[in-house]
């Protein structure tokens, strides 16, 4: 597409130096359309590499060269002669191609600016994705589609909607003019006519912004999905998230970075670049405006006429708006920091109560609650001080604000006034037209100077963004980095040699350690507290990624750990016993069937209830139904780390022998306390802990309990 446009453009290139030469058309098209054409040819790849231009850029590009080559050829068939008479008032300004083709060079010139460079990259992949989904459009339809088709498509359309609303604005500001000039000449005739054109103008105008506002959120909402879908997956996918959390420092909060990083980066990409696109094109509109009236204003100080500056209220509004927003700066420049210190204590302080809130049942017990709300007393003490703090600066703010605004509404007056009362075929329409392209053209300068500031809490988010990227790739590469277990596949055995187990600060806690698990007979691992047995049993079901040496087991999937406090997700008891299955992998029927097999038959007929099953059951109750869960699921391997430990003795023996009937083929292997546990095991493997190492020695079953 690129290519085909590159090809026009270089046609145009030639048929505008023809025309050139002859005569009629300006000497700059032949010169913006030949570098028009470089840039096309540049973004596509030749002569450097294509992958140096995103493709939401080439799209950008593509687009305002195709505009380019419709203006530049209009503005050339007008000087040809070819546009009629009555079509005339349609054709473009003879500038209008040069803003097109300016767009076209600063959307490749800005691909290699570092830090809008790293903006585009994390923005472009949703415009390259070729999912496919449907668009759909409430009562007009739903289409299928691609992402990437979708999502260009609508940018195109934003693009082309805020084109309009410049154009609009321009129309307004001509409209003033006729409108006010009317009413003071008294002319009756125009005076209605303008109304009409105006009901006209405000129609497009609202029909205009809504349009935008629907065709905004839609795009937002499908980016969001897209992007948030994207970060779970790769959260989620092969222990990522796991070992994240193993390893502290790198990033906090991976939940807020998947809803509220993911959402603001969208919508502050978004707004920044849709911002500076319309600003840029209606202070573009609004100089060109102001600057071909200044010379009406004559305007004097002393001897000195001002009016002689060629566009000298271009140059008063450009001096006026940076003095105030310099202004403005300095009294809310201490309100960033203020901000993002808010915005901590209050996290803070909701995470206090969240944290009150989960552990409510130790509070109650220990008599916390005096300790509790003193504690979040102070941490609410913390927000009423800084929230007292922003609302003084924001007071402070808020004046230089609203006195700035009142200004704006006498300045021009104040500077056109001696011109329009000495000047006397001066209309009143001209003033108001005046005023209000300074009005634009201030806002627009303003804009360009504040947006630093909105740059440096875009690149917060899009830092924690890219840090949490950074992290999911380490995370990823640290299952082979540093890692220098290898496995092999045994069906017969869990077996080691030589395996170094170390902590994630790199410390050893096994050391060269061996072991030797069969198939054929039921091992206990014992061992005192913290020697390592819960690690060991992590390495075996492969997500502990520190540590080197060889290790020999079956598949994954043969082998199921079985925690001491099992995992229930949110749902009904159906989900909860079958996870990570779906709850309709197993009939109603066999469900209850298990629950009654584990000592649960008063819940079977609950199966379909939601509620917080982890809150609601013992801690007993949870451990048979994980039981039930192994059960189901009947692994070869099954690894039961404590996982019986909140059942009283004889209840751990009947599980004990449920699994023996329920799983005949399946070998279980445990960590546990309890001496009883010796009857259900063939041997012992026993963890000892000696000045801060830890070794593995194989025991007499006998001899547990007494030792
Ligand atoms: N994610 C981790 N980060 C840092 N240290 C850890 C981590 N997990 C375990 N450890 C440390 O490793 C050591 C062994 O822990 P592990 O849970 O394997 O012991 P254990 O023998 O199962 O203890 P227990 O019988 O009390 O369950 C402990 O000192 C523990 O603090």
């Amino acid at each position: 597409m690129i290519r085909l446009l590159a090809g026009l453009s270089g046609l145009a290139t030639l048929a505008f130096a023809t025309g050139s030469v002859l005569g009629g058309v300006p000497f700059y098209l032949p010169i913006l359309s030949l570098v028009v054409t470089g840039v096309l040819l540049i973004a596509d790849g030749v002569p450097v590499s294509t992958s140096r231009v995103p493709l939401v850029v080439r799209f950008l590009i593509g687009l305002f060269a195709f505009s380019f080559i419709v203006l530049a050829g209009l503005v050339w068939a007008d000087e040809a002669g070819l546009v009629p008479e009555a079509l005339q008032s349609f054709l473009p300004r003879a500038s209008s191609p040069i803003i097109a083709a300016i767009l076209v060079i600063v959307h490749l010139v800005i691909c290699y600016v570092p830090v809008v460079r790293r903006i585009i990259d994390m923005a472009n992949p949703f415009f390259e994705a070729r999912t496919p989904t449907r668009l759909s459009m409430g009562y007009l339809g739903s289409w299928p589609m691609s992402l990437r088709t979708l999502g260009l498509g609508l940018f195109a359309i934003i693009i082309v909607l805020n084109v309009v609303q410049v154009y609009l604005l321009v129309r307004f500001n001509y409209w003033q003019n006729l409108f006010f000039t009317a009413l003071q000449q008294k002319d009756g005739p125009v005076f209605w006519t303008q109304l009409a054109v105006f009901s006209m103008l405000a129609t497009v105008w609202v029909i205009r912004g809504m349009l935008e506002m629907y065709f905004t959120g839609v795009l937002k909402l499908y980016w969001r999905q897209w992007l948030s879908e994207r970060y779970v997956a790769q959260w989620l996918s092969d222990k990522v998230s796991y070992r994240l959390a193993l390893d502290r420092k790198s990033t906090d909060n991976p939940d807020q970075r998947i809803s509220e990083d993911v959402r603001d980066f969208i919508d502050q990409v978004f707004d920044f670049y849709v911002n500076i696109f319309m600003t840029s094109l209606s202070l573009y509109a609004f100089v060109q405006i102001l600057w071909q009236i200044s010379a009406n204003f004559p305007y004097s100080i002393g001897n000195f006429d001002l009016s002689s500056v060629p566009g000298y209220l271009v140059w008063v509004v450009l001096i006026y708006a940076i003095g105030v927003t310099y202004l403005t700066h300095l009294v809310g420049r201490p309100l960033i920091a203020l901000q993002f210190r808010f915005q901590k204590v209050e996290a803070d302080f909701r995470y206090n109560l969240v944290r009150v809130r989960e552990n409510s049942e130790q509070i109650a017990l220990l008599h916390g609650e005096e300790v509790e709300q003193r504690g979040l007393k102070e941490r609410f003490g913390a927000i009423f001080g800084t929230g007292l703090s922003v609302l003084y600066r924001r007071i402070k703010l808020t004046c230089v604000t609203l006195a700035y605004a009142q200004a704006n509404v006498v300045l021009p007056y104040l500077l056109l006034a001696p011109a329009y009362f000495a000047t006397q075929n001066m209309t009143f329409g001209v003033l108001s037209q005046t005023s209000d392209a300074f009005g634009n053209v201030q806002s627009g300068v303003s804009f360009f100077i504040t947006s630093y500031a909105s740059l440096a809490v875009f690149k917060a988010v899009v830092d924690r963004l890219t840090t949490f990227d950074h992290a999911i790739e380490q995370a990823d590469a640290a299952r082979n980095q540093g890692v220098k277990i290898e496995r092999s596949v045994d069906a017969n055995a869990l077996s080691g040699s030589a395996v170094d187990i170390l902590l994630p600060s790199g410390e050893t806690l096994l050391e060269k350690v061996g072991f030797d698990i069969r198939k054929d007979e039921r091992t206990l691992v014992t061992g005192a507290s913290g020697s390592g047995k819960t690690t060991l049993f992590r390495v075996l079901a492969g997500i502990w990624p520190y540590g080197k040496g060889k290790i020999s087991e079956p598949d994954e999937g043969a082998i199921m750990l079985l925690p001491q406090r099992p995992y229930f997700p949110l749902g009904t008891l159906a989900r909860v016993m079958a996870y990570p299955l779906n709850a309709d992998s197993f009939s109603k029927q066999e469900l209850a069937e298990v629950l009654k097999k584990v000592g649960l038959s008063h819940l079977a007929d609950m199966l379909d209830v939601e509620q917080n099953w982890a809150g609601m059951l013992s801690g007993g109750e949870q451990q048979r139904v994980a039981i039930a869960r192994a059960i189901l699921r009947k692994p070869t391997w099954l690894l039961l780390d404590e996982a019986t430990s909140a059942m009283d003795e004889k209840s751990e023996a009947s599980v004990y022998n449920l699994i023996r009937e329920a799983l005949p083929e399946t070998t279980i292997v445990s960590i546990g306390h309890r001496s009883s546990l010796a009857a259900h095991h063939d041997r012992r493997l026993d963890v000892v802990r000696e000045n801060g190492q830890s070794r593995i020695e194989e025991q007499p079953l006998a001899a547990f309990g007494t030792t």
